[in-house]
């Protein structure tokens, strides 16, 4: 069912902060034609009868059956869309020898139009599916390939901000995998900005161009410049990998004298729409700059359980008040569900406090204190955590905020979430939704407002 311009009368959940989830109980959304939430309200509250009785006597009433729940879309921060064929595969070996064993040779194979083709659609109705309504996604080098990404999220309804990627250095990129030159780098990615930025089907912005350095090792620091300076330009959000593992961080660390952060700083790359991947290694003073600049951390729980040789302090990061959200991270994170991810950032806070090796004393083997998230950290990250980190109205059921949303349906005959109704109320559903949630209970997809799947 489309919702523009009707009310839908709905219950669900949303968290407009991380660790505190409001329960939305029959509460009545109107939508104007664009998409766009207008008013969210809840019984109870002045007007609601009078709402109801107007929107229902006009015919524009949607009803949510019972046993289905509203939440808003799933915001991925980090996703690597030529990587989807590979999902669930080669995760034997460090980042290093992972990026020039699998994953560049399967990129390289972008330079087909038909395959990337074939792969970004499968891969874009599969985000759909599992609830993702807001993706950003680093796409390959290659010009054709890259618009084609935006051509399909824009023919299939897919909120998306999309980034050719950039990697002209010759000591980090393989000859058959690498931009012709940093002119030919930064050229391209001005002419994609320009090809999204004037899409006929892209009036109202659902998909924006990003730029892309792939990290710190792939580009030279010409290249670094210049997007910078095109970031500055164009006003564009920015992505790139950040701190992420070891080899990465010392890699940095060695070539420019000074940490990632430090270092994409001193280039303009660090900013209110910067999304920073992976960010492991953050120190103290990376965190603090990080903050200063209002830039975001996608953390990525699956794909550094494979990569990163370390667990990413969530807990500290948004204690100091980061921007953070969740990235599938595919195909390092070998899921492309967000609910997937939910989970594993739940499992890796509870892993970083406890630590890990039982041969030492239990007091000497966590991280110290308090590094757990829960539930409802993790479904703020992978919704209105995201949506800040963004900068975009999407994430919170809001007036002003656009209608992205899914509806869970707990009753699925397919589906892995059982209720009881003797034990289960308010915030406990929203728990087994998180933490046991597949596809097939994922009803109803909407971005703005529109039925997408
Ligand atoms: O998880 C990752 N996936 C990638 O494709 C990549 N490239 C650089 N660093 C990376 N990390």
């Amino acid at each position: 069912m489309n919702l523009q311009d009707r009310t839908l009368l709905a219950s669900g959940f949303h968290a407009p902060e991380p660790g505190v989830v409001e329960v939305l109980e029959d509460a009545l959304i109107a939508i104007d034609d664009a998409g766009t939430i207008v008013s969210v309200m809840k019984k109870g509250d002045v007007g609601y009868d009078a709402a109801y009785e107007k929107a229902r006597s006009k015919q524009r009433l949607s009803t949510l059956p019972s046993g289905s729940w509203l939440l808003p879309g799933m915001v991925d921060l980090h996703i690597h869309a030529p990587q989807y064929p590979q999902l669930g595969n080669a995760l034997d070996v460090p980042l290093e020898v992972w990026l020039e064993r699998y994953t560049f040779p399967l990129e390289a194979r972008y330079q087909d139009a038909a395959f990337a083709k074939r792969a970004y659609s499968v891969l874009v109705d599969d985000l759909i599916a599992n609830g993702t309504t807001t993706a950003l996604y680093f796409a390959t080098i290659h010009d054709e390939a890259t618009r084609l990404l935006a051509d399909i999220c824009l023919e299939k309804g897919q909120r998306a901000l999309i980034g050719k990627v950039v990697m002209d250095n010759p000591d980090q990129c393989p000859d058959y995998y690498r931009d012709a030159s940093t002119d030919a780098a930064l050229s391209q990615t001005r002419a994609f900005i320009d090809y999204v930025r004037a899409h006929p089907d892209n009036g109202d912005g659902r998909v924006q161009p990003v730029v892309t350095p792939r990290f710190i090792p792939s580009c030279t620091d010409e290249a670094l410049e210049g997007l910078g300076a095109i970031a500055k330009d164009c006003g564009c959000h920015v992505q790139t990998h950040c701190s992420e593992s070891d080899w990465e961080h010392g890699y940095v660390l060695a070539r420019h004298g000074v940490t990632d952060t430090a270092s994409l700083d001193r280039f303009g790359l660090l900013g209110r729409r910067s999304v920073l991947a992976h960010s492991n290694f953050l120190t103290r003073e990376d965190m603090e700059t990080v903050k200063v600049r209002q830039a975001a951390v996608a953390h990525c729980p699956l794909s550094n359980a494979y990569f990163a040789n370390a667990v990413f302090p969530l807990r500290a990061a948004l204690e100091k008040g980061l921007h953070v959200g969740l990235g599938t991270d595919i195909s390092g994170g070998p899921s492309a569900s967000l609910f997937e991810n939910c989970r594993a950032a739940v499992m890796a806070s509870r892993m970083l406090e406890s630590g890990v090796d039982p041969a030492l004393p239990a007091e000497q083997r966590g991280a110290g204190g308090n590094a757990r998230i829960d539930f409802r950290d993790a479904f703020y990250l992978a919704t209105a955590g995201g949506g800040v980190a963004l900068d975009l109205p999407v994430g919170l059921f809001a007036p002003g905020y656009r209608f992205d949303a899914i509806a869970i349906d707990t009753n699925a005959a397919d589906g892995t979430i059982r209720l009881w109704d003797e034990l289960d109320s308010g915030d406990h559903i929203l728990q087994k939704i998180i933490n046991t949630a597949s596809r097939a209970n994922i009803a109803d997809v909407w971005i703005d407002a529109k039925t997408v799947a």
